[in-house]
């Protein structure tokens, strides 16, 4: 377990590049074992996720070596064995080897997956999708067992009754090598499923429509890597940084943005009176506005981003007004409000709708960070408050915040991250 320190009233000034898209990477690792040749990705963010999926590779007899940003994925030796547990419940996006490895051997033997406690997180969209697909899913013993008769699996038109980003890359990764023609319609349309697609028809695939609401697969027999993919920036760890730069930071260029990806979220600020100079591929904001209260409701992209609702909310605490928050994703995303209100924040959810008003008299204290997000708004909020903060299970944050800390200095603010067992045995 890590806990994080952070000291307050720092503002944020200086520089940061935004890494490779959490989001993308742990549905390309999976997507990796389809190959027949080795696969190389570049941008790739240092985060836990990454290193908790180079572990599973290894269970399948997968080599992958990591460094600076490179992952190098060899899955030519790869072996088609049960993935019951371990590393798989330490990250969402483990059930992307169902769909990779159906793709792959035709079956798929994996534990339920981890990730954020965010509320409840169903995978029966997925299901629908393997079956649709011809595949038999059992759920035996918190793990889902997939197989396929002797003819393997075939294209099938696939309806899915709500737009699920899991479920969209999943069901795209059994059907790349399926036989013949899928359609998948009502699908997810996020800037991370158009990436996953890109790789996928580089090496070889037949895959049209990603970022539309149809996606269309005429399968392939075999996939085979010719270049470097590069991974797209991360949209979400650029929201947190521009949300830290307008509510404290003293000028903060963020490097290495697709403003495209953030259209939702980058309107929300206009609307609250940020000041941004938005260049093709980076922002600059100079921060010290004065603020105007806004109402946010999360969508299925192109709406606003469910993981940006926590990280927009230190910005939201230095409106002049009250702010509210609907996150029809996620109603029950809602662990960082305790936390918050221990700090003096004002903000509360009643009947879904979290009320954020402006907030001017925080203080550090000891606060946990329940899931990703609701632990990196604490962090913009320990950095506005007085004193100094520690947030007990930081590991949250390392699971999807690429060199949290070199990025933090870089941008004139002293954080720590400190091993918890390490601490105890000095
Ligand atoms: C690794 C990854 O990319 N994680 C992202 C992904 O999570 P994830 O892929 O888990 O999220 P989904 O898009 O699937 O979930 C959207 C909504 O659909 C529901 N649902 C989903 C699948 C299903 O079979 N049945 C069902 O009812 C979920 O409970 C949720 O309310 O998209 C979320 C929504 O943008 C983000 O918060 C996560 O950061
Ligand atoms: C909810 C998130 O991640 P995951 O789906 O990996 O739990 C997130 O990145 O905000």
């Amino acid at each position: 377990m890590e806990k994080m320190i952070v000291k307050g009233q720092q503002k944020l000034s200086g520089e940061v590049t935004i890494g490779g898209a959490k989001n993308s990477t742990v549905a390309l690792i999976p997507a990796a074992i389809l190959a027949d040749t080795p696969v190389k990705f570049d941008s790739v963010p240092d985060i836990l996720d990454v290193h908790n999926l180079m572990l599973i590779l290894k269970a399948m007899n997968v080599d992958s070596t990591y460094r600076r940003g490179e992952l190098l994925v060899d899955p030519t030796k790869i072996k088609s064995v049960p993935l019951p547990g371990g590393a798989i419940r330490s990250l969402r996006a483990s059930y992307y080897f169902m769909g990779a490895l159906l793709g792959k051997f035709g079956e798929a033997i994996v534990g339920f997956p981890g990730g954020d406690n965010i509320g409840p997180r169903p995978i029966d969209q997925h299901i629908k999708g393997f079956k649709a697909l011809g595949a038999h899913v059992e759920e035996k013993e918190n793990t889902v067992h997939i197989t396929t008769g002797p003819e393997g699996l075939h294209g099938a038109r696939i309806f899915f009754d709500l737009v699920s980003v899991g479920a969209t890359i999943n069901v795209l990764l059994a059907a790349v090598k399926a036989k013949g023609l899928t359609i998948m319609e009502n699908v997810a349309r996020e800037p991370e499923i158009v990436d996953l697609a890109t790789f996928l028809n580089n090496m070889g695939a037949h895959i049209r429509g990603a970022g539309t609401n149809e996606i269309r697969v005429q399968g392939v027999d075999s996939l085979r890597s010719k270049n470097v993919h590069t991974i797209i920036p991360d949209r979400i760890e650029a929201g947190t940084y521009l949300s830290f730069a307008a509510a404290n930071g003293n000028g903060v260029l963020v490097k290495n943005v697709i403003t495209e990806h953030l259209d939702p979220f980058l309107s929300k600020l206009e609307e609250m009176g940020v000041r941004m100079e938005i260049d093709e591929d980076e922002i600059y904001v100079p921060g010290g506005d004065v603020l105007s209260p806004v109402n946010i409701k999360t969508a299925p992209f192109p709406g606003f981003a469910t993981d940006l609702q926590q990280p927009i909310t230190p910005l939201l605490m230095k409106a002049r007004g009250s702010s509210t928050i609907i996150d029809t994703l996620y109603p029950e995303r809602t662990k960082h409000i305790p936390e918050m209100q221990r700090m003096g924040a004002k903000i509360s959810s009643k009947d879904g709708i979290i009320t954020v008003g402006h907030s001017i008299d925080l203080s550090g204290t000891v606060v946990e960070a329940g899931e990703i997000r609701a632990g990196v708004s604490l962090v913009g909020l320990a950095l506005m408050a007085k004193g100094t903060t520690v947030i007990n299970k930081a590991d949250n944050i390392l699971r999807g915040y690429d060199r949290i800390v070199e990025k933090f200095r870089g941008l004139s603010v002293d954080l720590e991250v400190i091993n918890e067992s390490e601490s105890l045995n000095h």
